[in-house]
């Protein structure tokens, strides 16, 4: 359904060009969850936003990004336009900055209704907010963002990705910042939608992702390094990062992951990991591994399965 093939995204900087993300290949398939996961900086939220052509001007991207047969990285902006919101809607990673102050929540939820071409009638809107939980609708479109609390802002986001009813949902980070309670009423609100289209998840919370995904793609140092189908990659992680990114979590052993990834600019020309893998070898600083196949739907790219 949604392809990305070898999907680089650089920025030019007084270190010269410098690719945050690096032969990016993800497949999202009809109705399935497929979640990233990855520590702060790896590249999620860039991947996000190159899908729909909604990067930062001075970002360079290649590769090809397949929406069922249409390479989106070579469709002029009027037809990306058609597919944002419409094909393809987007729950962004901080919903406060993509609110407008000045407008109430009806004129902006109106407004992407239109351009998603669909009528704002109010009862469509109070649909809409019954489907993400928003009690007592017409109080709260009548509100300017400031007056809503963090977990009312957050199901707008996800009232105003999902409003017309796309097949494929981009959510970074949907539930950052919210409290448990909140956060688990979220992730209800998401699973209910994940049986009816494909999301793509952004989030760096485990719990979260274990709910939520069919497969997990960890990223690291701008790199997937490990794709595999939910329960196998929970109860088997092949990738030495991945092994110690579920160790850290607090149900686990809570072990912190030693060192810090490697700033992009310092980048070692073998495994980006090596630094902070106690399996490595001398072979793993000097050889960039390749990603394998070691199963039938599970990658992995390190060189101890090479
Ligand atoms: N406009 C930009 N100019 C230069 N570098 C950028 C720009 N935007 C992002 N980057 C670089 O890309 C890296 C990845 O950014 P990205 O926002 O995709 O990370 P992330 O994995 O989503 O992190 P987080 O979990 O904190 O949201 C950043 O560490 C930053 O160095
Ligand atoms: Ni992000």
């Amino acid at each position: 359904m949604l392809k990305l093939r070898d999907v680089k995204i650089s920025f030019l900087s007084s270190e010269g060009l410098l690719a945050p993300v690096d032969s990016v290949d993800i497949d999202l398939k009809e109705k399935e969850t497929f979640t990233i996961i990855g520590e702060s900086g790896c590249g999620k939220s860039l991947i996000a936003n190159s899908i729909l052509g909604l990067l930062p001007k001075d970002a360079e991207i290649s590769g090809r990004i397949y929406l069922e047969e249409e390479d989106l990285l070579s469709l002029p902006e009027k037809s990306l336009k058609k597919i944002r919101g419409r094909r393809v809607g987007m729950v962004f990673q901080n919903p406060s900055s993509s609110l407008n102050p000045v407008f109430t929540m009806r004129s902006q939820l109106a407004e992407i209704m239109k351009y998603s071409g669909m009528s704002p009638a109010l009862q469509n809107m109070v649909d809409l907010m019954q489907k993400v939980g928003i009690n007592d609708p017409l109080h709260r479109l009548a509100q300017y963002p400031h007056q809503l609390s963090g977990g009312l802002k957050q199901r707008f986001a996800v009232a105003f990705g999902t409003a017309s009813d796309p097949d494929i949902l981009i959510a970074d980070e949907p539930t950052t910042g919210l409290d448990i309670t909140l956060k688990m009423q979220l992730i209800d609100m998401l699973a209910q939608l994940h049986s009816q289209r494909s999301i793509l998840l952004i989030t760096h919370d485990l719990d979260v992702a274990y709910t939520l995904s069919d497969k997990i793609g960890v990223m690291y140092a701008g790199e997937i390094v490990e794709v595999a189908p939910v329960s196998s990659f929970f109860s088997k992680p092949l990738h030495p990062y991945s092994r110690k990114l579920i160790e850290s979590h607090p149900l686990r052993e809570m072990k912190p992951i030693p060192g810090n990834s490697p700033h992009i600019a310092e980048r070692p020309q073998g495994c980006r990991f090596s630094s902070r893998c106690e399996h490595g070898d001398l072979c793993c600083c000097s050889t960039h591994p390749e990603m394998v196949q070691v199963d039938e739907d599970r990658f992995v790219r390190c060189l101890a399965y090479a």
